[in-house]
């Protein structure tokens, strides 16, 4: 996922490595056509392409897109409106509109000034700046079954006309008209107006509009011209195919001007671009394709993305825009998998114990367990107020309960942290913690959050942490005895803070552990202050999983400006926290310590409802008590959860409970190990990706 500047400093080292601009924009515009082929042809002169162009190198991905065209399908089948004047093209769009002249591809552009003393009309037009080369467009770009005959000796700025040059399939009768170079053009070389009325006329019989205009070149909103062209192509209700992005569309933020197309494709080039999943960008892009190009590994944007490496190396490295960032794909998040031994046993698996529930919200505490239970929790216990201890028990006979000390209202006491670390020292075992789902934040809440973090005292190893250890095989994961508390490199007590042995003993108060918070957890830590979280005991691992109001309070934001800026914000939660981040949403983001970003383009928005957000947080304890590092866990449980919403909902679109997402959880597991849905391969064009996959239940738009 990378921000316009990225792109540049990716051009560049794929430059640098030889691959220059013409060879990558051959790549774009000729996989772009296979593509477009597959989703939208067969194409013919009954069923043509018309590709709005724009004077950079995004209308150069379209000319190349159209060359191919014509050559699979003949010159009929495609027709190029060129917004812009031919002979002001530069670099490699002048090299494009040469080429489409050579292969006889209809043409209609801009026409220049005319020269002076010239004749007024659409083919007396010169190309200003262009010198003696210049031509009259028309001469170049014949249109097929036009009465006029080619003009002679015409000799353009971007290369000469010559009848004998490569056209494969000019000698191939186009369906329903005469062979495509028969005739001389009767419209190229257009004033605005009769531009933009041949447009109109083209794109209203056409199967599908190719838009070319602008990619991540743009710079603000489309100007008045080029937004004109865009309303003719958007009032026509004709299916738009968009090249990188759609026109108009900001790169980094995804803002959009009204006339942005909303494109029912876009095919994006190298990676995928932060525009298409930020602000408006989802909308207007419709299905998004990632297409190979051939960058250099060194740029670190195949297709698909690996998942689960770090970005190094990776353009953009936070200079404009946002930072880079890893798109999760399946591939990536099984090499993540915990990998249970034969011989596991539920200690191997973990203890997930869940803290909130308080009355009124012990649903939310008993998703979180469940959830927990379904990714493979060896055991899941739910700590609540001891009020609501039975209506807890009741929904899963597997999970364990824990009364702990209440207030006469049923909330939670201070005194429940330490007896909550009581129970669990009970117990043999890898314990993780998940606290917030439905915890509340009442001031014994608050108490019990800034003990279990350590932040009210400092923490001490729990001795009894270390006997867990027998229980796991000698490469059981977690290589940390106690996560990280202090003394955990095999002198114990080594790095223990002065006093921490009084202070934090086993005896006497709560000991840290690995810790996912998420909810009233996160609320409360916003009181306490995010930059505090830092100060955690041992850096203790910690996994925050903030909606966008939960990530505004955090960070003293507003929610807006989190969704606006939803990579940065995530950068910055991971950072001032000093933790492992995920910001919730469409897009979910997962950003670590060291400012490791990734995006979980997967799931859909019939999983807003209530009770998501709780199923994810136990996810992410499961896969911490399974052994995985934080970041890891957080990854692999974000795209799980995502996947599991998307077996769960019939179709696109269709509201998905919180418990349907659970039941999927093995399910969707499942899918990871054996390569889920949406894989390159899965789309049958090697090299192209999609960027969301369709929903299963949805009919897949590709044929
Ligand atoms: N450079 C490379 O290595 C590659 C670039 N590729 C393509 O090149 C595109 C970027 O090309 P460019 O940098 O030439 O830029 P674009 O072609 O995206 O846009 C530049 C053109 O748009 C005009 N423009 C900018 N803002 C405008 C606005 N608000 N209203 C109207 N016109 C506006 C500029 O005057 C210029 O003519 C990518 O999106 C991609 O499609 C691909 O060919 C792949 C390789
Ligand atoms: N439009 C969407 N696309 C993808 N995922 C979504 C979408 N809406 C919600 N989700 C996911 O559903 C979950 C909702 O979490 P949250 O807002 O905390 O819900 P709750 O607090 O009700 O449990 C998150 O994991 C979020 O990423
Ligand atoms: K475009």
């Amino acid at each position: 996922m990378l921000s316009a500047a990225a792109v540049r400093r990716g051009d560049r080292l794929a430059a640098d490595a030889g691959l220059g601009g013409p060879v990558l924009m051959e790549t774009a515009g000729r996989t772009a056509a296979t593509l477009l082929w597959k989703v939208a042809g067969p194409f013919s002169a009954r069923q043509p392409v018309v590709v709005l162009a724009g004077g950079g190198n995004n209308g150069g991905d379209g000319m190349v897109l159209a060359r191919w065209v014509a050559r699979w399908a003949g010159p009929a089948a495609v027709k190029v409106f060129l917004l812009a004047e031919p002979g002001r093209l530069r670099g490699e769009a002048a090299v494009q509109w040469s080429l489409l002249a050579r292969a006889g591809v209809p043409a209609f552009a801009l026409a220049g000034e005319p020269a002076p003393g010239a004749q007024q009309g659409p083919h007396q037009h010169q190309n200003p700046g262009t010198g003696a080369g210049a031509a009259p467009v028309a001469a170049e770009f014949p249109e097929p079954g036009a009465a006029r005959p080619p003009a002679a000796g015409s000799a353009g700025a971007a290369g000469p006309h010559t009848e004998t040059g490569p056209q494969p399939a000019a000698d191939r009768p186009a369906a329903g008209g005469p062979p495509a170079a028969a005739g001389a053009g009767s419209g190229v070389g257009l004033a605005v107006d009769p531009f933009l009325d041949h447009l109109e006329a083209a794109v209203a019989r056409a199967r599908v509009v190719v838009d070319a205009l602008l990619g991540v070149g743009v710079r603000g909103a489309p100007r008045p011209l080029a937004a004109r062209a865009l309303q003719v192509v958007g009032a026509a209700g004709v299916p738009v195919f968009a090249l990188d992005l759609p026109s108009g569309l900001d790169t980094d933020t995804g803002e959009a001007a009204p006339v942005v197309p909303r494109a029912t494709w876009t095919a994006t080039f190298a990676a995928a671009k932060w525009g298409l999943v930020l602000g408006q960008g989802p909308e207007r892009a419709g299905q998004v394709f990632v297409v190979d190009i051939g960058w250099p590994q060194e740029t670190g944007t195949g297709v698909g993305g690996t998942g689960g490496e770090a970005e190094a190396g990776a353009p953009g490295g936070g200079t404009g825009g946002f930072p880079s960032a890893r798109v999760l794909d399946a591939a990536g998040v099984a090499a993540l998998l915990p990998r249970r031994p034969w011989d596991a046993h539920k200690g191997w698996a973990g203890h997930v114990v869940v803290a909130g529930g308080r009355p009124g919200q012990v649903g939310a505490a008993v998703l979180a367990g469940t959830a927990a239970l379904q990714a493979g929790a060896g055991t899941v216990t739910l700590a609540v107020p001891a009020p609501v201890r039975t209506e807890a028990a009741v929904h899963r006979p597997e999970i364990m309960t824990w009364a702990l000390p209440a207030t006469a209202g049923g909330e939670w006491d201070a005194a429940a942290a330490t007896a909550l670390a009581q129970r669990e020292r009970e117990r043999r075992g890898r314990v993780v913690r998940v606290i917030g789902p439905g915890l509340g934040q009442s001031p014994g809440a608050a108490a019990c959050l800034a003990a279990w973090l350590g932040l009210d005292r400092p923490a001490a190893r729990d001795p009894a942490e270390g006997a867990s250890d027998d229980d796991r095989p000698a490469d059981a994961p977690h290589g940390r005895p106690a996560d990280g508390a202090p003394g955990t490199d095999g002198e114990p007590g080594a790095r223990a803070p002065e006093g921490a042995a009084a202070a934090g003993s086993a005896a006497d108060g709560p000991v840290c552990r690995p810790t996912v918070l998420d909810a009233d957890g996160l609320n409360l830590a916003a009181l306490l202050g995010i930059d505090r979280l830092r100060e955690r005991p041992g850096s203790f691992p910690l996994v925050l999983t903030p909606h966008p109001g939960e990530a505004a309070r955090l960070l003293g934001w507003t929610t807006a400006r989190v969704q606006a800026e939803r990579p940065r914000a995530a950068v910055e939660l991971a950072r001032r926290a000093g933790a492992v981040a995920v910001l919730k949403g469409a897009g979910t983001l997962i950003a670590g310590p060291g400012g490791e970003l990734y995006i979980c383009t997967r799931g859909h928005p019939g999983m807003a409802s209530a009770g998501m957000g709780d199923a994810l947080a136990g996810i992410v304890g499961a896969f911490l008590a399974q052994g995985l590092e934080p970041l890891a866990a957080a990854l692999v449980a974000v795209f799980v959860h995502a996947l599991a919403g998307e077996l769960a909902a019939p179709a696109e679109g269709i509201p998905v409970q919180a418990t349907q997402l659970i039941a999927r959880l093995p399910e969707a597991l499942d899918r990871i190990r054996r390569g889920s849905p949406g894989s390159a391969a899965a789309l049958g064009i090697p090299g192209v990706a999609w960027l969301r996959p369709p929903l299963e239940g949805d009919g897949a738009p590709v044929s």
